[in-house]
């Protein structure tokens, strides 16, 4: 027995809802916390999130609330909220989670203004509390289907990470233990940036070269990164982090990637954005990976040119331009 038995699924998006249903396809209680009222009353009464997971049968074991003292007694908690909104979130989730409950933060970002990474937010909304990053390649459609899936689990506790894969884990959800939370965290976060940069090379039909072009130097980009925050590279060759940047960058199922897509053929970002009533993490994180790497002195080219298009900098035509003409340099990470 791994010591789990009601498990709190705090974020009722996509992602949320999808990891609640591999709780429940595990046997275990699952409250999810949704903030919509109307999220919950969809995922109680016809088992479907119809506003962010349409189409997929939800387990009928899934207790929807959008109160969060719901979740008092919940024995973990898997925080699954948009990395800007995580820290709000969890200040409310605070004064009803249960002592020495381990938190799963499943969020990718980094936070504007603090340029803290989630683990670091979590620790000051809930101290004490130990921290584990679930992350990986896994589009949460996948996920509630019941497709095959491998993500990082990383804890700096590897008897508490064993405990945790063994709650979470399934035949079709695999979970690899890593003991680099940061090395996770970064993964996740600069690859939804990449993840744009791929869209627009991909929609302004620069090719399949310039496409593999751009994942390994971005790779080498999210490696120097979190080298210098403190993690191990061998993290960064992982399912969080390549297996993530791999699949992000591929598939115009990402938000992120699509929302680069639109933008390499011309659409306007506000126009991108308002259309959607789902998350692109990779705008909200621009910003602070750019200020993050320039205050470690770390150089990130393509993630630099995102945030300049992003924020209206530059157009996409002079990014590209400006990404070409850089003096030629070695490879080495
Ligand atoms: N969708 C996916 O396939 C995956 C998503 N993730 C990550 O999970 C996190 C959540 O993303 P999704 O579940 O996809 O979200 P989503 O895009 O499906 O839904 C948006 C979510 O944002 C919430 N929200 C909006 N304003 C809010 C506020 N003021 N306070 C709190 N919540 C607010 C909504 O209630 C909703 O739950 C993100 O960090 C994302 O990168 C990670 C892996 C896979
Ligand atoms: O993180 C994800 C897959 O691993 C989801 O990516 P998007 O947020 O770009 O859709």
């Amino acid at each position: 027995m791994n010591g789990f038995h009601h498990i709190a699924v705090i974020g009722g998006g996509a992602w949320g809802t999808a990891l609640a249903q591999v709780v429940a396809k595990s046997g275990l209680q699952v409250t999810l916390w949704a903030r919509e009222r109307e999220v919950c009353e969809d995922i109680n009464t016809i088992r479907e999130n119809r506003t962010y997971l349409p189409g997929v049968a939800l387990n009928g074991a899934i207790h929807a609330t959008n109160d969060l003292g719901e979740l008092a007694g919940a024995d973990m908690a898997l925080v699954v909220t948009p990395a800007q909104h995580t820290r709000a979130t969890m200040e409310v989730f605070a004064r009803h989670q249960r002592d020495g409950a381990p938190l799963v933060l499943c969020s990718k970002g980094i936070e504007q203004g603090s340029l803290k990474l989630m683990s670091e937010v979590l620790a000051e909304t809930s101290p004490g509390s130990p921290i584990a990053v679930l992350s990986g390649p896994s589009f949460a459609a996948d996920v509630a289907r019941g497709l095959p899936t491998a993500v990082t689990l990383a804890c700096e506790d590897p008897d508490l990470g064993e405990k945790l894969m063994a709650a979470l884990g399934s035949a079709s959800f695999r979970p690899y233990y890593a003991p680099d939370v940061v090395g996770a965290e970064i993964g996740g976060s600069v690859k939804n940036v990449l993840a744009i940069a791929a869209g627009i090379v991909e929609g302004k039909g620069l090719g399949k070269s310039a496409h593999a072009a751009l994942i390994a130097r971005g790779f080498a980009e999210m490696t120097r990164l979190a080298v210098a925050l403190g993690a191990k590279a061998e993290t960064l060759s992982g399912l969080c982090g390549l297996g993530d940047l791999v699949l992000t960058c591929s598939s115009p199922q990402s938000r992120n990637m699509s929302c680069g897509l639109a933008l390499g053929r011309g659409e306007r970002l506000q126009d991108i954005l308002g259309a959607r009533n789902s998350v692109t993490e990779g705008v909200a994180s621009a910003p602070a990976v750019v200020a993050l790497a320039r205050r470690h002195g770390v150089e990130m080219p393509i993630c630099e040119a995102v945030n300049r298009v992003v924020s209206g900098k530059s157009g996409v035509d002079e990014a590209i331009k400006d990404l070409l003409s850089r003096p030629f340099t070695s490879e080495a990470v």
